[in-house]
């Protein structure tokens, strides 16, 4: 035990990131009628290099003009490495009302990235006294930003989440796929030849796990939510669940859609069911029991209970009361 004492997330929902790329105005009054919690405005790489400076202008439009209602509003802005970055936090922070969340960084490699852009937020703000103050989030999508995960989760106060990207995370891995995200063909075990009389069944490992605990562990340290990226086949909502489901076994509170088919799948995931609740509630009830006549660990429909159930329990019945809150 630690006498730190692990740092809790921003308490809001985060269950679905809906993307849209800022070159197409037309759907931004649907992403903000929508049943993501999340909505991001890209100026980064769904926006071709010749609509980069119209779509910085319909982002900031777009802000101002809409309602978004109780969304969090994010835009991603292009790479440190791009001539895009400043202009695009320059004019979101003089141009815009202040109906803007988060602004989140991409391919963030290290804690100075994060640095350079709170050094110009925080300039801005503080000029135009800007009362709120703008969240950041970050995505982990190249070797650098694997290496420098913990760095970059403690890099700002400003820090609300981080997700995995998994294209560009496979690019600059040098991954052989094309994929964006969930099974890769490639990526299996085959069964002892001596087994099942030489049948050989495929066994697919998860080429995602290393990088989802990595952001869950550096995420949990220092209180960031933690978000699995987007899935790019959405003609496969079964396997979007799939990702999902592993990802949200793994300690992430929700996924990017690239998709609106992929809204209510994100949703109903990373919304924990009644079921899980209810059985939630009956362990802590049972320890409450427990600690009243003096055991630390008791027997549950014929499985050990112990303190430690107290917490994974309360872990489920948070997420459920922050989701209907
Ligand atoms: C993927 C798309 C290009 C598909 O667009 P489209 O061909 O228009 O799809 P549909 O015809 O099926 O659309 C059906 C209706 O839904 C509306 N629509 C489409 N997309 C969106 C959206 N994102 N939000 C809201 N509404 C949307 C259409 O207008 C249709 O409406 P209607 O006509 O009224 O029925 C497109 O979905 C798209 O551009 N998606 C987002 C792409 C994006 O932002 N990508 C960036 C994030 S992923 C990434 O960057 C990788 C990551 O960084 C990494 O490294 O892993
Ligand atoms: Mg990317």
């Amino acid at each position: 035990m630690s006498f730190v004492v692990q740092p809790s997330p921003p308490a809001r929902p985060n269950r679905c990131q809906l993307f849209g790329p800022g070159s197409r105005p037309q759907i931004f009054e649907k992403m903000a009628a929508s049943a993501a919690d999340v909505v991001n405005l890209d100026l980064e790489d769904a926006v071709a290099p010749d609509d980069k400076i119209e779509a910085r202008k319909n982002v900031v439009q777009a802000i101002n003009d809409i309602d978004w209602g109780n969304k969090t509003l994010s835009v991603r802005i292009n790479g440190l490495d791009t001539p895009y970055w400043v202009r695009d936090v320059v004019d979101l922070m003089e141009q815009t009302n202040g109906r803007l969340d988060l602004i989140m960084i991409p391919k963030a490699g290290n804690a100075k990235d994060v640095y350079a852009v709170d050094a110009i937020v925080s300039a801005i703000e503080a000029e135009k006294g800007r009362e709120k103050r703008l969240g950041f989030e970050v995505i982990i999508e190249t070797a650098a930003g694997l290496a420098h995960v913990e760095e970059i989760a403690a890099s700002s106060p400003r820090m609300q989440a981080m997700s995995l990207g998994p294209a560009d995370y496979a690019a600059f891995m040098g991954m052989q796929t094309t994929a964006i995200g969930g099974t890769q063909a490639n990526y299996y075990m085959l069964e002892d030849p001596k087994a099942d009389g030489g049948a050989r069944a495929m066994h697919f490992a998860d080429p995602w796990h290393y990088p989802t605990v990595a952001i869950v562990a550096a995420c949990r340290t220092h209180g960031v939510l933690p978000v699995d990226g987007p899935f790019g086949d959405f003609s496969d909502p079964d396997g979007f669940k799939a990702q999902a489901l592993r990802s949200a076994t793994l300690g992430m509170v929700g996924k990017w859609a690239i998709h609106p088919s992929q809204i209510a799948l994100a949703n109903e995931i990373f919304t924990p069911s009644e079921a899980a609740v209810a059985k939630a509630k009956r362990i802590i009830e049972a320890m409450e029991q427990a600690k009243r006549s003096g055991a630390g660990a008791v027997s549950l429909d014929g499985k050990l209970i112990d303190l430690a159930s107290i917490r994974q329990a309360e872990v489920v019945v948070k997420q459920a009361e922050l989701i209907n809150s």
